[in-house]
């Protein structure tokens, strides 16, 4: 059947190249192979690392290291840009690697796989006659609503314990949580905001009475009704195509690497294939090392970089050495020794001699020849997204793919195919001729007339998005300055089990919540966490007022859209009359004392509408895989939002972005940038020049080879997707 699908299409079928034994790389995408590509920007020097000296021996000998986790990814957010080389055209090379239709789709079990000093095994290639996937219907309707956005599961969980009315706080735990709808400190929807701090005296002593009502109820056991929140947090309906990833990842244990552009859910699907593997492995939670290859990318997971993961401090040694120094640490050869399943999430900026390290030590140390010792990988990225960062020295950067053992570890590469992110199709096709760096004459002109200032009807502007810390801190205090209310502090909680503060400090801070914020009333934030379905990572607001729980829970009992969203004086002396008014009642009821004051944030949604969200500390935690949380931070949910880096927003969805590729000096960053907008009405582009969408070959040249399966699978003729349904196209991975 292989046969004849190669016979079919001899064009789709390229030879191994790399490896001692042939895995299988199955690759399912519907777009065909872009023309090379103008390279530009500074050439890179490619080394191909040499593992150095790999005696066995050597492994036993007894050095001392402590667990040396250094996780500094500050250095993406650059300081200085580097100087822009001219583009250098070069002439598209021939793959490191190419991952190629030997697709082995009898192989399930993993223990078949030969060790990598081991000889050639037979391959035994079969290839079901399939038509093509067809994404059209594989995904849900792209017009449908958005429910969620990047964050870790558990943003997703409700609040760990129901709200209760200040006074009732003493009142019994409620039997079963689960079971209940938990509101939030949050407005229900509103499409106009009313006049606030207009409540009668009549309407609070009514408000007195329905309290004391509540009160009595609880004190004779009887349930008091919750405010309810208007809706929870939706469900996940992933699309057929991840589907078959999860299922490929979490039923067949398959080694995968999936890709593909901006917007196309790798992270929502991310995030339910670690959900699944948790729940699999649930007995024995360290199987599953969950990591990324940036501080910030690993927060956003709850995971570990894969430096810390490793215990392998900086990893500039050769092999040996950090063999031995993961053999002194005991903490870090257990993790080694009891990973099943290695998650690395935004692999793009993982380094290739880096992963063939890693690769070597997990053989090592798991005294295991299978690839990467038998390790499970789940890895995916966008390597048309950022690189790995240069380590200072003059070696130039090496992508992941272009690793020597890349593929003989990731047994399948899937494309995902459908964009969720942007649902205009014109504007994610420009998007990907420009991620391909090969636009068309009217996507060039599509593009520069996107230099139009944005023009909305409420107080929120677009986020700028820059290529350095440097220029996003300015842009944001310039903004802060001209803002008169009193500014507010929030210092964050930092705790966890590393000791040492400057190593945990460093460790936070590659964390997206800062150590100390600054706000003021009228500041543009960005919330950065889920919170319900429409307050999610991402939403844009404005800080509307400062208030303790209290104080807002009342009014949004009572009134709802009290605060009118533009922080004006006549909100000031609402909020003052309020607190007056709910002063003797609070007193009178058995004290509410008035707690530490946070920030009121009203969130414009996309449709129009208002929400508002008193946003009190949440946690993000680092957390190695037996569930040591090595550092924690708690801070409230927000940072400045009228600008924001590049590598900040990597993996953000906004509705409102502005970008000036004149400052943009680095390969994929001006798609990366760009990509964030889910709409050309969104999206304001200044100085667009074709010579800026920077690409490189090499990602060019890997992406060129991954084969289609629509190349390789001859259709039928009765239709183009898979008759049998999601069972035929995980068959066919
Ligand atoms: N199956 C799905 N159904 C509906 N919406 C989805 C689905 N998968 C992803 N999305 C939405 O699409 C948007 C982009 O998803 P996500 O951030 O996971 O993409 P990504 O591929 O990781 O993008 P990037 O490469 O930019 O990080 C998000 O708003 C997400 O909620
Ligand atoms: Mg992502």
């Amino acid at each position: 059947m292989f046969k004849k699908a190669v016979k079919d299409h001899p064009g789709g079928v390229h030879k191994p190249l790399q490896s001692n034994f042939l895995r299988a790389n199955t690759i399912v995408t519907s777009k065909p192979s872009p023309p090379p590509p103008q390279s530009s920007g500074v050439k890179r020097k490619i080394e191909m690392h040499n593992g150095g000296e790999s005696s066995l021996g050597s492994l036993h000998s007894s050095v001392y290291f402590d667990e040396n986790d250094f996780d500094d990814d500050l250095d993406l957010d650059i300081d200085e840009p580097l100087p822009f080389t001219a583009p250098a055209v070069s002439k598209p090379t021939k793959p490191d690697i190419v991952t190629y239709p030997t697709i082995d789709l009898t192989s399930s079990n993993d223990n078949n796989a030969a060790p990598l000093n081991g000889s050639q095994p037979q391959s035994n290639i079969t290839y079901p006659e399939l038509p093509p996937a067809s994404q059209e219907r594989a995904a849900p309707s792209s017009s449908i609503q958005i429910p969620w956005s990047s964050s870790p599961p558990s943003h997703f969980q409700p609040p760990p314990r129901p709200r209760t009315l200040p006074w009732l706080k003493e009142a019994k735990e409620e039997p079963d949580q689960e079971k209940k709808e938990l509101p939030r400190f949050v407005t229900p929807k509103r499409t106009k905001p009313s006049e606030p701090w207009n409540k009668s005296a009549s309407a609070i002593k009514e408000e007195q009475k329905e309290l004391r009502r509540e009160y009595k109820k609880n004190q004779k056991g009887e349930e008091v009704p919750q405010p309810q929140s208007e809706e929870k947090v939706a469900g996940i309906f992933l699309s057929d195509e991840q589907k078959a990833v999860l299922d490929a990842v979490v039923e067949r244990g398959k080694s995968i690497f999936f890709t593909g552009s901006a917007g196309t859910g790798k992270s929502v699907l991310m995030r339910e294939i670690i959900k699944h593997l948790r729940r699999k492995y649930k007995r024995e939670p360290d199987r599953v090392a969950v990591t990324a290859s940036t501080g910030l990318a690993a927060c956003n997971i709850e995971g570990v970089t894969l430096h810390s993961f490793a215990g392998i401090g900086l990893g500039k040694e050769a092999v040996p050495e950090l063999v031995k120094k993961i053999k002194k640490n005991q903490k870090a050869r257990n993790r080694w020794l009891r990973t099943k399943v290695l998650v690395v999430d935004e692999v793009s900026m993982v380094d290739g001699d880096l992963f063939d390290k890693l690769e070597e030590i997990a053989r090592r140390i798991r005294n295991n020849g299978r690839p990467f010792g038998g390790i499970q990988l789940v890895v995916t990225g966008d390597f048309f997204q950022l690189p790995p960062v240069p380590d200072g020295s003059n070696r130039e950067a090496k992508f992941a793919f272009s690793a020597a053992s890349w593929n003989t570890c990731i047994q399948h590469t899937i494309l995902l195919t459908h964009v969720f992110r942007q649902r205009d199709p014109e504007f994610a096709a420009m998007l990907n001729e420009m991620r391909l760096g090969n636009i068309s004459p009217s996507t060039i002109d599509a593009f520069r007339k996107l230099s139009r200032p944005l023009n909305f009807h409420d107080s929120l502007d677009a986020t700028e998005l820059f290529p350095t810390r440097s220029e996003v801190e300015n842009a944001n205090s310039q903004r802060m300055h001209r803002l008169s209310g009193e500014l507010m502090t929030f210092n964050a909680v930092d705790s966890g089990t590393i000791q040492d503060v400057q190593h945990r400090e460093k460790l936070l801070s590659n964390c997206m919540a800062p150590q100390t914020i600054h706000l003021k009333k009228g500041a543009q934030v960005m919330l950065i966490k889920n919170m319900e379905d429409s307050l999610v990572n991402g939403s844009i607001g404005r800080v509307v007022a400062f208030m303790d729980e209290s104080t807002f829970d009342y009014y949004r009992d009572n009134e709802g859209d009290f605060a009118g969203g533009d922080g004006n004086a006549s909100d000031d002396e609402g909020l003052a009359r309020a607190r007056k008014k709910l002063k003797p009642m609070a007193h009178k009821e058995g004290g509410v004392t008035v707690t530490r004051k946070w920030p009121l944030v009203c969130f414009v949604q996309p449709d129009g509408t208002e929400r508002h969200l008193l946003c009190q500390p949440e946690a993000w935690k680092i957390e190695l895989p037996n569930g040591e949380v090595q550092a924690q931070r708690q801070q409230v949910p927000l940072i400045l939002a009228w600008a924001l880096s590049i590598h900040k927003a990597q993996g953000q969805t906004l509705q409102r972005v502005k970008v000036d590729l004149g400052r943009v000096f680095e390969k994929g960053q001006a798609y990366v940038a760009l990509s964030r907008a889910t709409s050309q009405a969104g999206l304001q582009v200044t100085r667009f020049e074709p010579r800026k969408v920077m690409v490189h070959p090499k990602v060019v040249d890997f992406y060129n080879n991954l084969v289609s399966i629509n190349q390789v699978i001859k259709p039928k003729k009765t239709g183009s997707g898979f008759e049998n349904g999601l069972d035929e196209f995980i068959n066919a991975i």
